[in-house]
């Protein structure tokens, strides 16, 4: 297969680049003001700006080009369709059946999908409708006040992200805690304050194999039933996985058991049962409105001519950056506070998917992949970093997320806080010149200081309300950039091969930290002497 970086469509994009690299974001408005109303575009509820890009009418075109040599749309229908586009895995990709609307047939491989979603949707808001009654209780007939979710990566970071965006909508008096990192101080200050009696714990993994979550699910367990005895475990522990046989192993009740399948990716995965924490605070009903929200986004996803598509978009100004103008990362800008975890949970979702140097086929990529992915909820990035985004060397492409209306409002904050996104995008495109800092009084040798260059390029996404809707319009948003890049790049977005040989090697080499005889072997010599260095630390034998 050729590599893309090979196609006519990417030398036009280089020269294109040449042409065009020269020019301010001040000279594009000025040449054509008509951008900023042209270059939007709408997928329901999102509405997105993306004219301070440094791009013009004859950019995206190139872009479109390079997105049909790459067979994007045969790729949206191959993913839609359940293909095994996950080729090192040999597995379909389709978190895009987790919302499928009721009544919508979809079989893959012989298997009813459709009916499956549907079923595990039906028993969560079942057993979270118990739940939030107060009809399902703890052991002692208390009921649940307190879901503590343990798992970690996808089986964390998507729900702990959402319940923290949507917390306002928690209205059965049941709140979330989340548990996830192997540092003892994560569970024990997770279960401070708990009332055992009105604790459920949801343990949740995907392979039910993961280190982290079943150490913390144990520590929970002993926790558990030292205050109320081996008999509590059933009323207090479920479980969300594919993997029904160590669940029980576990010695949870496979009744509480709540499925998913191995076509949906750890990262691509809350809006299934891994949301279950999340539903049984905020509801099925509220859960149901958050996949129509994921659903409208698909479905433009899948409909609109690229040209006209959001996440399409946004990819392609991603690769943009990435592979002709050497960007190396991408800031994301929350002006929501409930959005705080959204940069993390994109980490997983961006990073794991694209961080990828060979292509589906094994052979290396040439091109540039993954961006970095960080950030933090405005305001309190300007105070912080925005320097470096305003006046420092390196372009970082950001975007920026802002909702109209606010869940409360005190002495107009709400307008404030968009007054700052808007000044900063603002600011961030079009700068201030010398002459324009010199006109205001500024002394001349602080005039160079004070220069704001201008030029940095920002989407702006703005929706009406952060609500169960938006919310899963936005994640869907990304699921399906990741995804455009992805294909541009001719990578597998849905395996994560990556992260094991780090998972193994602790794994081998955490007998060496405790064991009484001093330690042998080690991987290398580095790590060995940190090894005796550590167990001097703890008084162990070295
Ligand atoms: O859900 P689990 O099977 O416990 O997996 C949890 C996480 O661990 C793995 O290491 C992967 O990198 C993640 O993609 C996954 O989400």
């Amino acid at each position: 297969m050729a590599d893309i970086t090979e196609s006519p469509e990417w030398t036009a994009l280089a020269e294109h680049q040449a042409a065009i690299a020269g020019r301010h974001l001040r000279e594009l408005f000025a040449e054509d003001p008509g951008r900023a109303d042209r270059m939007t575009v709408t997928a329901g509820d999102l509405f997105l700006d993306y004219s301070k890009h440094r791009a013009t009418g004859e950019t995206l075109a190139l872009l479109a080009a390079l997105a049909e040599r790459a067979g994007l749309r045969a790729r949206i229908d191959a993913m839609f369709g359940g293909e095994h586009i996950n080729v090192s895995e040999d597995r379909a990709v389709l978190h895009t059946a987790l919302r499928l609307p009721p009544g919508e047939a979809l079989k893959v491989d012989g298997q009813d999908v459709a009916g499956d979603v549907h079923a595990v949707l039906d028993k969560m808001a079942d057993f979270a409708g118990r739940v939030r009654s107060g009809e399902w209780t703890g052991f002692t007939g208390k009921r649940i006040t307190t879901v503590v979710n343990i798992g970690i990566g996808g089986s964390d970071l998507g729900p702990a992200m959402a319940y923290e965006a949507l917390h306002d909508f928690a209205d059965a008096g049941v709140s979330c805690r989340f548990v996830s990192n192997i540092d003892p101080a994560d569970i024990l200050g997770k279960l401070a304050g708990l009332d055992p009696e009105q604790t459920l714990f949801v343990v949740s993994s995907k392979t039910f194999g993961t280190l982290e979550t079943l150490t913390n699910a144990k520590v929970a367990r002993r926790w558990l039933t030292e205050r109320l005895g081996d008999d509590a475990v059933s009323r207090h522990f479920v479980a969300v996985s594919t993997n029904a046989e160590r669940v029980a192993e576990f010695g949870i009740d496979t009744a509480n058991m709540f499925g998913f399948w191995d076509w949906v990716g750890g990262r691509y995965s809350f809006d299934g049962a891994i949301g279950l924490s999340l539903m049984i605070a905020i509801g099925g009903e509220a859960f149901r409105e958050m996949l129509a929200g994921f659903r409208e986004v698909d479905e433009h996803f899948r409909s609109a001519p690229f040209e006209a598509n959001m996440p399409v978009l946004m990819a392609l100004l991603g690769v943009w950056y990435t592979d002709f103008f050497g960007a190396q990362t991408r800031a994301v800008l929350p002006y929501s506070q409930r959005l705080s975890r959204f940069p993390a949970y994109l980490q997983q979702l961006t990073m794991e998917s694209n961080g990828k140097s060979v292509r589906a086929d094994g052979a290396p990529v040439i091109a540039q992949t993954g961006a970095i992915f960080w950030g933090e909820p405005g305001t309190n990035g300007q105070h912080a970093f925005y320097q470096l985004l305003h006046q420092g060397t390196r372009l970082v492409p950001a975007d920026f997320i802002g909702f109209a209306e606010p869940f409360e409002d005190r002495e107009g904050m709400h307008d404030l806080l968009i007054a700052n996104m808007l000044a900063q995008t603002s600011a961030l495109a079009f700068g201030k010149t010398a002459e324009e800092i010199a006109a205001d009084g500024t002394p001349a040798a602080v005039v160079p200081h004070k220069v704001m260059p201008g030029n940095r390029p920002s989407s702006t996404l703005l929706a009406p309300k952060l609500t169960p809707k938006t919310l899963g319009s936005l994640v869907a948003l990304y699921e399906h950039i990741v995804f455009v890049e992805g294909t541009i790049w001719g990578i597998d977005s849905f395996d994560q091969w990556g992260v094991e040989l780090g998972k193994v090697m602790a794994m081998d080499l955490a007998p060496a930290l405790t064991s009484p005889e001093p330690p042998s072997e080690a991987p290398d010599p580095s790590t060995g002497a940190l090894v005796r260095r550590y167990r001097e630390l703890r008084g162990r034998r070295v």
